[in-house]
Formats: structure tokens, C-alpha cells, sequence
């Protein structure tokens, strides 16, 4: 049992309120300057990730009042009840169990009295024997050509896991090409089947529920395509897979249950990965390599199951996170890998947070009255530099900003690197520091300026600073340190949900959409003028048939 606490009304939120009060008045680089142990302090590392929060505009009384906090809300207890497979995910009646997916040390766990380990380990067994078999090229295709490329087809939790990881890991690719179609439109599979050859091609249908309406039909049109190239239904067999918890759906599509890898309804969408969603991970870098990111995940989870929470990575991204939602009401946070790799990171956390802590009732069922998860966005730096950050450093509003780099690039090409790494310490610092109008001036006189000039420019240089950063300095990324990492975000969103009293494992807020897309369909598919809605989805939909 999950616990139920208005985290407002706690002992740590009313201490809190007043705290802030107090901090607000003090600037990130007094804060600095007043204390010399600030980065031993606030910083924690774990194996090859070394975590800085110190550039927050935090001090040891924050971080005792929200450990507090995370207490008197018994995240402790719920992070229990996460691990022993109770059934968290109350709305579902489901339990929440990525972390057995990737249960290295095997001990048991157990969903509903059953131990779920045997069977995550025959899945790993079939994800290892299949994806050797395709990357050493035992594995023909129906004419006994090898295979090349594998296309998963995907959406939501079914496509941006395994897009990100194969992305950040592009450095470990085996031998095959990587595609993923998840896009509805025409155009994703259109433009994928045009770089691909059905003799030398994998698909792999990717859905836990494998009724979604993207990817169904997405892998009908491959399967037409493919069937029409020449292949008979018998040759299916040797070129189609599924990654599903649904075998009567996958059957009924035509594919050999021989070539079904299954997951199970305790795992969510958005944490599945880990699970045989993680089929074309396996494939793309091999599945040592990825072994290798479920053990770093492994080891993340042990540290957010048994590090006490003023040195626990997870808990204290979610604490200082719940400090800037609630007490500075900051709407966003944006996360920035400095790693081109890395670059779906973001676009990752999106659905990972966003999915999970996007909810307005809490757990007893009554509409919040406070914030709850923040917009997650984000782009690699440095591009983001050269874009938004503009706002980051100058505008009136308060972004949170992670930052992540690795010490070593898998590309150690001339200056490249320290170009790069420059770029990411120089920008927390600035963000903290900011450039005060005094120093504006200086600069403006040293460039020969004119006294008239520096009043004039001088205003818009200047830089208030107090913007808070995390950095999150890693030595390489690897699949252990990324696997570590992602389960850093995992739980983060974890510990916040926790706190907010939400369910962090349904998302019945993307039904809306696709129950009134199921009743649009068939209009669409007459000529008929129609008049059963608002006067502007009618507008609508009546000017697209006249130009379609
Ligand atoms: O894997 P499936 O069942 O095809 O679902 C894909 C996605 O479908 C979306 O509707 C859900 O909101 C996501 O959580 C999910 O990942």
C-alpha cells in the first residue's frame, strides 16, 4: 500500500514555506562564497557518476527539511512496497517491477506469490540466443541472405526507450542498421521501406498491448509490403518478431508465438526498456552490452533502495526538484546532455516524466491543490546554447537546468572535447554567477566605449545569475553508466510522485484523444458534410474533404 499524504500539510512543508522566505533573499554565489565545503557538501558520487547539486539555491537546512519531508511521506515505506511487488499501480491493479527486469542478482521477487525471476530470465535467455543468432548472421532470411537491418515498430514506451539507448550507445553498434517507425503518418514507413530490402529485413512489432493504433498499422502495411515483394506467409517466420504481453493479439496477426519475446502488465510502457522491448537494443550493441545497462540499472536501484536519502542521487534530484515546482513555482525543467549521442535524452524523459507525473488527482482521489510534474524539454548543448538558452540566462522565468557530460568522448577528435566540456562548465557558472551591471560596464569601457554608450548597453548585459544547475559529470558513457543514469531519472520520478500523492504508473490522459480519434475515423471515411461537433471541429474537418 502506497501511502496517502497531503505532502502540504506536513511538519517539513510548513518549515519549508518559511524557509524559503529566508533563502530567497540570498544569491547562489554568496551562498558560494560563504562557505568553502560547498561542493563536498552537496555533491555525491556513485561508481563513474559524479552528481553536483551544489549550484542550487539550496542550503543544509533545505536539504534537512526536505529529507524530512520525504520522510513524514514515507517515501521509504513506498519504495518497499515498489521493490516487493505490491500492487502500486492501484488504478491498474497492477504492481510496478522494472527493477526485476533488471534483478542481476536474482534474487526472487514475487507478483501475487509468484516469483517473477525464472521467467525474466527466459526471456533474457531467448532476447540473448536470438539477437547472437542475427548479428553473427546465423539467422537467414528467406532467400538465406543474412540479415542487415531491423525496423521496430513502435510508439511511446514501445520506440523512445530503445531509440534513446541505441542513439547514446551508437559507439557499441554491431554490424546491423537500426530503424525505428512509430509516426502514424504515411510518411515515417514510407521513407524507412525505401532504404530497406524484405530479404535482408527484421521487424520487430513492438506494442505491450498490441492493439495501438500506429503500430498496428504500421506492421500491417510492412507485412503487406513485405508479402507483396515476393515473400509467401510462410517466410513471415524469418523476418517478423514480436515484443508484446499479448499472444493471443500477436497470433492472431500471423506471427509464430516461436518469435514472440513477452513482457507482462507489471511492467509500464515507459519503464520497459528493460524488458523484451529492449529486443532491438540487444540487437543494435549486442546483448552483453546490453546486460551491461541492465546491471548499471541494477546498481542505481540497490543505491536507491539502501543509500539514506541526504546521499541518495535519486531522492535528492526529486527533493530539489519539489523545491523549485512548489516553493519557486517553476513550471519547466530542462535537461542538457553535452554528448551529441545522447541527444533523444530528453525527448525521452518526456514521455518518462511527463506520462508518470502528469496528473491532477491524488491518491485518494481528490483534485490536487498544488503543482505537480513539471514540463520536461531539453536539447544537447551545444546547440541548445546557441538557441534557448537565451531565456535560461536572461528571461523572467526560473528553468532548473540539468546538466550532464562525460569526461571522455568516444570521438577524441583534435580539441573537440575540451570544446565541448568548456562549454559545460562555463555555462553553470555563469548561470550562478551571472555578470552584475558594474562588470557590464567595465567590459563596455575596455572596448572603447563611450561613458554615453555604457549607460545606454550596459542594462541589457547584464546578468542577474541565481540560476539553479545540477551537473552530472560521468567518466564515459558506457552502457553501465547510462543504465545507471536512466534509473536515476526513473526513481527521481518515482520519489516526486511519491510526494505528490499522485499515481505515477497509469496515464489514462492520453484516452481522451484516442477515444474521440476512434470517433472521427469513420466520418472521415464518407464524403459526407458533417455537423455532429463544434462549429470549429466541423469547420474542419468539412474543409479537409473539400481538399483532400
Ligand atoms: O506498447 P503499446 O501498448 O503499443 O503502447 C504504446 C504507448 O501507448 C500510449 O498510448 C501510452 O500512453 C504509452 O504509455 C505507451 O507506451
Amino acid at each position: 500500500m502506497l501511502p496517502n499524504i497531503n505532502f502540504t500539510t506536513t511538519k517539513a512543508y510548513n518549515y519549508l514555506t518559511d524557509h524559503f522566505i529566508e533563502l530567497t533573499s540570498q544569491h547562489l554565489a554568496d551562498l558560494f562564497k560563504a562557505d568553502e565545503g560547498r561542493f563536498e557538501k552537496f555533491s555525491v558520487q556513485f561508481k563513474d557518476i559524479l552528481f553536483d547539486y551544489s549550484k542550487n539555491r539550496i542550503d543544509e537546512k533545505t536539504v534537512a527539511l526536505l529529507v524530512q519531508l520525504a520522510h513524514e511521506c514515507e517515501l521509504d515505506k513506498a519504495i518497499g512496497a515498489m521493490f516487493a511487488g505490491e500492487a502500486i499501480n492501484v488504478t491498474e491493479n497492477r504492481a510496478v517491477l522494472h527493477t526485476a527486469l533488471r534483478n542481476q542478482s536474482n534474487t526472487p521477487v514475487y507478483v501475487d506469490g509468484k516469483d517473477v525471476m525464472p521467467e525474466v530470465n527466459a526471456v533474457l535467455d531467448h532476447m540473448k540466443q536470438f539477437s547472437d543468432d542475427v548479428i553473427s548472421g546465423n539467422w537467414k532470411g528467406y532467400t538465406g541472405k543474412e540479415i542487415t537491418d531491423v525496423v521496430n515498430i513502435g510508439i511511446g514506451g514501445s520506440d523512445l526507450g530503445p531509440v534513446m539507448v541505441t542513439e547514446a550507445l551508437k559507439a557499441y553498434k554491431t554490424r546491423l542498421n537500426l530503424h525505428f517507425v512509430s509516426n502514424v503518418d504515411g510518411t515515417h514507413i514510407a521513407e524507412t521501406l525505401k532504404t530497406i530490402n524484405p530479404e535482408t529485413t527484421l521487424f520487430l512489432i513492438a506494442s505491450k498491448t498490441f492493439t495501438t493504433q500506429e503500430t498496428m498499422a504500421n506492421a500491417h502495411t510492412v507485412r503487406q509490403w513485405f508479402l507483396d515483394s515476393g515473400a509467401k506467409e510462410a517466410d513471415i517466420a524469418k523476418h517478423f518478431a514480436a515484443l508484446s504481453t499479448n499472444s493471443k493479439g500477436v497470433s492472431e496477426f500471423g506471427i509464430d508465438t516461436a518469435n514472440m519475446f513477452e513482457f507482462w502488465d507489471w511492467v509500464g510502457g515507459r519503464y520497459s526498456l528493460w524488458s523484451a522491448i529492449g529486443l532491438s537494443i540487444a540487437l543494435g550493441i549486442g546483448f552483453d552490452n546490453f546486460q551491461k545497462l541492465l546491471a548499471g540499472a541494477h546498481e542505481a536501484d540497490q543505491h536507491f533502495k539502501t543509500t539514506p536519502f541526504e546521499e541518495n542521487i535519486p531522492v535528492i534530484m526529486g527533493l530539489i526538484g519539489i523545491w523549485y515546482n512548489n516553493f519557486f513555482e517553476a513550471e519547466t525543467q530542462a535537461i542538457l546532455p553535452y554528448d551529441q549521442y545522447m541527444h533523444r535524452f530528453a525527448a525521452y524523459f518526456q514521455q518518462g516524466d511527463m506520462e508518470s507525473n502528469g496528473k491532477s488527482v491524488a491518491r485518494n482521489g481528490e483534485h490536487v491543490d498544488y503543482q505537480t510534474g513539471p514540463i520536461i524539454w531539453g536539447e544537447p548543448g551545444t546547440n541548445g546554447q546557441h538557441a534557448f538558452y537565451q531565456l535560461i540566462h536572461q528571461g523572467t522565468k526560473l528553468i532548473p537546468c540539468d546538466f550532464i557530460a562525460p569526461a571522455q568522448s568516444h570521438n577524441p577528435i583534435g580539441e573537440h572535447h575540451t570544446l565541448l566540456l568548456s562549454n559545460f562548465f562555463a555555462q553553470t557558472e555563469a548561470l550562478m554567477n551571472g555578470k552584475s551591471y558594474e562588470e557590464a560596464a567595465a567590459e563596455l569601457k575596455a572596448a572603447g566605449k563611450s561613458e554615453q554608450e555604457i549607460e545606454k548597453l550596459a542594462p541589457f548585459k547584464v546578468f542577474d545569475g541565481n540560476r539553479p544547475t545540477n551537473s552530472i559529470l560521468v567518466k564515459k558513457i558506457t552502457p553501465e553508466t547510462l543504465g545507471s543514469l536512466i534509473a536515476f531519472y526513473e526513481h527521481k520520478i518515482f520519489t516526486q510522485g511519491i510526494i505528490w500523492n499522485i499515481y505515477s504508473f497509469d496515464q489514462w490522459g492520453v484516452e481522451l484523444g484516442k477515444q474521440l480519434a476512434g470517433k472521427i475515423l469513420p466520418e472521415l471515411r464518407t464524403g459526407d458534410q458533417v455537423t455532429s461537433h463544434d462549429s470549429s471541429t466541423n469547420g474542419l474537418i468539412n474543409q479537409y474533404k473539400a481538399w483532400r
